[in-house]
């Protein structure tokens, strides 16, 4: 079953704004990463896939549930981050994240120690009685995350969780959202306008611009080796790639890297590589299966419908 699925989907706000048109998807389970730039419609579709917003037109299924007849069940089994800052500055952590506990419905000693655990678990412990006001935006951005994990959600909903982290900020959040879908068993929908930043976390991604499906593609086939071996030398490339040449081999130079096209049969490449480089006394830095680019997915997408970093 997918985790959202949606159908001809049609969002218009008052006011004219048509913030999705006739969006037809298939979310699976997985750390998804929905792309698209600011004004795309990543926030409608995580609202209506809440039940927060009751959609204009077509369907949304989330969990096999219809979010606008069943939104308390949709809740129940969701965990949202929002995108906005909307946390109590007054508030102590633990307090915060055990209140958002007690509004799913976890009794009083439960919900204490889930949001303990929680806290925990995005790397808060220490800091879980300081008041939320005296946080820096990272560690904000923990609580938000900790209060949409609290109640051990089946799927996550993070609206561009890196926002306003600085570089270092954003690759620990990136691998905390990687180690809650890898290791808690916990399906993501992860938001962003840049692709490059979160294609290393996701196992598929979709594509949305200006409230249209660009593209949606599961990443198992980007893990996949493709038919090239990449040599590195040193130095003498343009010589190894002339021997490699007259030994029968579909060779490309960019400088030091070369590719070879692999044949049916891999082992004489590597044979004919090996020698080669031996033959002609060179350092060899690699020698490697290329694999298949994010970016491949992507090229031909309207700039500047998809950003990469
Ligand atoms: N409450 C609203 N009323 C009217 N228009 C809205 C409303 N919310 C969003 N929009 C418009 O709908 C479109 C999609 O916005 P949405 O917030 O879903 O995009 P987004 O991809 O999440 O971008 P961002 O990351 O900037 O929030 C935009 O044109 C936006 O201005």
């Amino acid at each position: 079953m997918p985790l959202i699925e949606t159908t001809a989907l049609e969002m218009r706000y008052d006011g004219g704004v048509t913030a999705l048109a006739d969006l037809t998807l298939a979310i699976e389970a997985g750390v998804v990463g929905l792309v698209g730039v600011n004004g795309a419609g990543k926030t409608t579709l995580i609202k209506l896939a809440l039940g927060l917003l009751t959609p204009t037109g077509g369907g949304i299924r989330v969990l096999g549930l219809d979010p606008v007849a069943d939104g308390d069940r949709v809740r129940a089994k969701v965990g949202y981050m929002p995108e906005h800052d909307c946390l109590p500055p007054d508030m102590i952590a633990a307090e915060f994240v055990t209140h958002m506990a007690r509004m799913s419905g976890l009794p009083a000693a439960a919900a204490r120690e889930r949001a303990s655990e929680t806290l925990r678990h995005v790397g808060l412990y220490e800091e879980r009685y300081r008041r939320i006001g005296g946080y820096s935006t990272g560690m904000k951005q923990r609580v938000k995350l900790a209060q949409a994990l609290v109640h051990d959600p089946e799927l996550l909903l993070l609206d561009e969780p890196t926002n306003g982290l600085d570089p270092a900020g954003r690759r620990a959040m990136l691998d905390l959202v990687h180690r809650i879908g890898t290791e808690f068993g916990v399906s993501v929908v992860i938001c962003s306008h840049l692709l490059g930043e979160i294609e290393r976390i996701c196992t598929s991604l979709v594509a949305i611009d200006a409230g249209r499906l660009l593209r949606s593609a599961s990443l198992s086939a980007m893990t996949e080796h493709n038919d090239l071996l990449v040599v590195e030398v040193d130095a003498g490339a343009d010589r190894l790639a002339d021997a490699l040449t007259a030994a029968g081999l579909d060779v490309r130079r960019d400088n030091r890297v070369l590719t070879v096209r692999l044949g049916d049969d891999d082992g004489p490449a590597y044979d004919l590589i090996r020698d080669a480089v031996a033959d002609l006394d060179l350092a060899l830095h690699r020698l490697e299966r290329q694999r298949h680019q994010v970016a491949d997915l992507f090229r031909d997408l309207p700039t500047p419908a998809v950003t990469r970093v």
